[in-house]
């Protein structure tokens, strides 16, 4: 049996529409919700995709500015744009780009952005919202592949769901976000002891560690959904996940596909949580 594709582009598509629809009601009350991007450096892979979120913003009819930096931008002066954006009222979420300069340090960054403005969901107060089970905003990744989980039907309840990749952005929010709905999850990392033993009794499994195509279909269990989070540029210029689509659509019930799967999805998810921000900024106001 060949898996099913789950097309996260496509429900991205259906979700941003919604999110236009949120963006044109809190307009039309006086908030236009705007999300601010900083871009520290010249990455070409991160100039891709903060273009991405910023034309995904003004297609939704929301207000966005990307302020972009040169590497040598000092720590201080990073710390006050953020500072000034944390009290701009047009400004409803703060994205700095990761990676930053390593003269950088990205913990204090990540915690100089006001946590009602933090639409990354990586400020300790947010993760700590999040462990704790009252999540203000849930890391853009994670929040999509549950949205393709839900999507999909997938039962979680009662599920085992194992997460390769214990990041701070991705593995361990998703951890927590699929333990909330009730799967029973185990976290490996690379060096995990016999990887596959743990990855095959998989019902879901989440890849995120930025190895190319390290999952393969003998690590997988026969109908399991895998979502693939990985996206490494080959050297021949193509995309590829973290895990081995060939042979792994091959056992897996569902697969997601990259490009095409995750990526779009986290785009989708940022400007929800921007439209959520500027929900509850409004809400605020007309107390
Ligand atoms: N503070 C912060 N927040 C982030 O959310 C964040 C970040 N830093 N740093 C970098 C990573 C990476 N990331 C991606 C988002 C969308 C695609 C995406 O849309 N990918 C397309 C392909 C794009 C292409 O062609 O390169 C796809 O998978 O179909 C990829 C990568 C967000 N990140």
């Amino acid at each position: 049996m060949t898996a099913r594709i789950i097309d996260g582009a496509a429900l991205a598509r259906t979700i941003r529409t919604d999110v236009a629809r949120r963006a044109e009601a809190l307009t039309a009350q006086g908030v236009k919700p705007g999300l601010a991007v900083i871009l520290v450096g010249d990455s070409p892979a991160s100039q891709v995709y903060v273009r991405n979120k910023v034309n995904a913003c003004e297609q939704a009819g929301m207000h966005s500015v990307l302020e972009k930096y040169e590497a040598g931008m000092s720590e201080a002066e990073l710390l006050a744009r953020i500072d000034a954006l944390n009290h701009d009222p047009d400004i409803h979420g703060i994205l700095v780009q990761l990676p930053l300069p390593a003269h950088i340090d990205p913990h204090r960054v990540i915690e100089a952005i006001a946590a009602a403005k933090d639409v990354d969901g990586f400020h300790i107060s947010n993760a700590g919202l999040l462990m704790t089970g009252q999540p203000l905003f849930r890391p853009c990744t994670p929040y999509g592949v549950m949205k393709m989980l839900e999507h999909e039907g997938a039962e979680l309840r009662g599920a085992e769901a194992v997460v390769v990749g214990a990041s701070n952005i991705v593995g361990k929010p998703m951890a927590l976000l699929l333990q909330a709905a009730g799967a029973t999850v185990t976290i490996c990392n690379s060096k995990t002891r016999d990887l596959a033993t743990h990855t095959r009794r998989a019902d879901i499994l989440v890849v995120a560690t930025g190895r190319p195509r390290m999952i393969t279909g003998a690590q997988i269990k026969p109908s399991a959904i895998v979502i693939d989070v990985g996206i490494n540029r080959l050297d021949d210029g193509k995309l590829c996940g973290d895990v081995d689509f060939d042979s792994a659509r091959e056992v897996a019930g569902a697969i997601t596909p990259v490009p095409g799967g995750v990526g779009p999805m986290t785009i989708a998810m940022l400007l929800v949580n921007t439209i959520e921000a500027a929900e509850r900024c409004l809400a605020q106001h007309s107390d």
